[in-house]
């Protein structure tokens, strides 16, 4: 198969698991709303391209974020159904990760976005 094929074949399946974990994750479809609607609260706030890079940079933390719990539960849950310490501690330690990087969000929102907001719709 050429390069270029087998290239455009691993973007596909790299979709795949973007789609799939849009479909089945109701976080991931939270995260892509309050995403899209940060990013137009921005472009409206005309916010710098250096601001907008830290906001765009911390959501793709996010979905990447739970992407990987998402790969890392259907892992877990391949191996085993059953209830194990280390499977719990595989799938928190996963979902903490997710956690940090929201609280991440949070703070940026508050630093670059929240400052502008007012200044630009409150003021
Ligand atoms: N096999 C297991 N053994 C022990 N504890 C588990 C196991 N599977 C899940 N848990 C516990 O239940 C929690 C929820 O796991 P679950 O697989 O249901 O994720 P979830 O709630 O669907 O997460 P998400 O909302 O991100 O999809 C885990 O964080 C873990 O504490």
């Amino acid at each position: 198969m050429s390069g270029v094929r087998r290239l455009v074949q691993r973007i596909g399946w790299a979709l795949n698991g973007i789609g799939y974990t849009v479909k089945t994750q109701p976080n991931m479809q939270i995260h892509l709303t309050a995403a899209v609607l940060a990013v137009l609260l921005c472009l409206y706030l005309r916010m710098p391209a250096r601001e907008l890079a830290v906001v765009l940079v911390t959501i793709f933390m996010v979905l990447a974020a739970e992407m990987f719990n998402t790969a890392l539960e259907a892992a877990v849950d391949l191996y085993t159904r059953k209830r194990h310490p280390l499977a719990r501690a595989a799938k928190d330690v996963a979902a903490g990760a997710v956690l940090l990087t929201a609280l991440n969000a949070l703070v940026v929102a508050y630093l670059l976005i929240w400052p502008r907001f007012y200044e630009v719709i409150i003021k």
